[in-house]
């Protein structure tokens, strides 16, 4: 099936950190999707005149940006958010752990995977590499639910042994094979990957951590996601737990957890020992910056990232995060960087590919991420209700880069109006 999309559409398939003239924007554009992947791209007059018999759908009045990508996300915590006002332990000792704990219910378990992908989809989520359960069953139930909507999803069993609370510790041998056993069904199935995922060095021992290895080493192409350097007092934790270790890093680097396909999630209080090898590795931060606000975590030194060549993306953080839009993360991110002396100024061609080609780089994902030819039409219309503020700053704009600022600025889930990945439309607004 082919399908001609006319709308005002932005993309930044090059990296504005590192390229000028980064954004990409038609204020009149056009691409022509057959079968799910984007055929053409270009000015919508020279694309109709160029595929006469194609059908048109037409979403002017909004815009048109690829699926976000959220490179760090909690499947158990879509409940629990809103828990303000503690530090990271206690926040995961009081409201965190006690929800994750009732995952051990495989029906409780598919009703959350339902109000967490119907988040994602619902804020213009088309990609997500998300922290599964510690509970293989609600694994399971997420994969399949991922599956039935569409989702591309790369997650993965969480492990643990150690400081949690009881029901959710696992051993070396069962983390082994339990993640064994989910490689084998769901990884590379559809959309699906699996991810190698000890919760954070705190609580996985030496040997948990060589299971979580011996995977990766056994199937090539699984990804890797952890936590790392996200609080003070966590940090100060581990480096108790690792006498031997060199820093934080070093717990996963030792184990062999660390290479392209690994995402570890905050690095708020990196050394430059630790950005020196995550950019040698060529592994990814994802920056979560309203879960770093939420929790006090601290400022992700953003410019430190940059300057020693670490690639970095955005993630919500659900729970510990604030909500599963990524404009929201953006704008955080924005502010964040403003208030910090030395901060990096973050215009709407940054915050675009830090929600969108940044992920599917931290993700290895090449087919997503930008409107190139080729790629998948993975793609979110913001169109504001008629009378709001957003749709007065649309139908007035003087650029298309000028309405992409505002919808980082004030668009919320409300502005999504439709999804769709691979051109399958996975979520209209009622
Ligand atoms: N923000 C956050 N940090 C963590 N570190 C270990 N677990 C978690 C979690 O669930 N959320
Ligand atoms: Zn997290």
């Amino acid at each position: 099936m082919t399908t001609l999309y006319r709308a005002t559409f932005l993309h930044t398939p090059e990296n504005p950190f590192t390229h000028a003239e980064a954004l990409r924007a038609e204020a009149d554009g056009g691409l022509l999707v057959e079968g799910g992947v984007i055929r053409a791209r270009g000015a919508f007059t020279d694309l109709s005149a160029a595929y006469p018999d194609a059908p048109v759908t037409d979403l002017r009045g909004g815009l048109l940006l690829p699926g976000f990508i959220d490179t760090h996300v909690h499947l158990p915590q879509v409940r629990v958010i809103g828990g303000l006002g503690l530090p990271l332990l206690d926040w995961l000792d009081q409201c965190a752990l006690p929800e994750e704990a009732r995952m051990a219910d495989v029906a409780y378990a598919r009703g959350v995977a339902r109000d967490f992908t119907r988040g994602l989809l619902g804020a213009g989520t088309t990609t997500a590499l998300v922290f599964g359960s510690h509970f293989a069953g609600a694994v399971d139930a997420f994969f399949e639910e991922a599956a039935k909507t569409g989702l591309r999803a790369v997650t993965g069993l969480v492990v643990s042994d150690r400081l949690l609370r009881g029901e959710l510790h696992t051993t070396p041998e069962r983390a082994y094979t339990e993640g064994k056993a989910l490689i084998e069904r769901w990884h590379g199935v559809g959309r699906a990957l699996y991810a190698v995922t000890p919760r954070f060095s705190l609580s996985a021992s030496e040997g948990i951590l060589d299971a979580c290895a011996a995977l990766m080493r056994e199937h090539p192409g699984v990804r890797f996601t952890s936590h790392i350097n996200e609080n003070t007092r966590e940090i100060e934790v581990v480096r108790e737990l690792f006498p031997g270790a060199r820093d934080y890093l070093d717990t996963y680097e030792r184990a062999g957890l660390i290479g392209r396909h690994s995402v570890l999630a905050h690095n708020v209080h990196p050394s430059d020992r630790e950005l020196g090898v995550m950019a040698a590795a060529r592994c990814t931060a994802a920056h979560c910056p309203c879960s770093n606000s939420a929790l006090g975590s601290g400022f992700f030194p953003l410019r430190r990232h940059l300057d020693a060549g670490v690639h970095v993306a955005l993630g919500s953080d659900v729970g510990g995060g604030t909500g599963f839009s990524l404009l929201k993360e953006g704008l955080q991110a924005h502010f964040m960087q403003n208030l910090l002396p030395g901060g990096v100024p973050l215009n709407p061609a940054h915050l675009l590919y830090l929600a969108t080609k940044a992920g599917a780089e931290a993700l290895d994902l090449p087919e997503v991420g930008a409107f190139e030819p080729g790629q998948q039409f993975d793609a979110v219309h913001l169109a504001p209700a008629p009378g709001t503020p957003l749709d007065a700053v649309f139908r007035n704009a003087t650029s298309p880069e000028r309405a992409l600022a505002a919808a980082f600025a004030t668009g919320t889930p409300g502005d999504v109006a439709r999804v769709w990945i691979a051109g399958d439309a996975v979520h209209t607004r009622d």
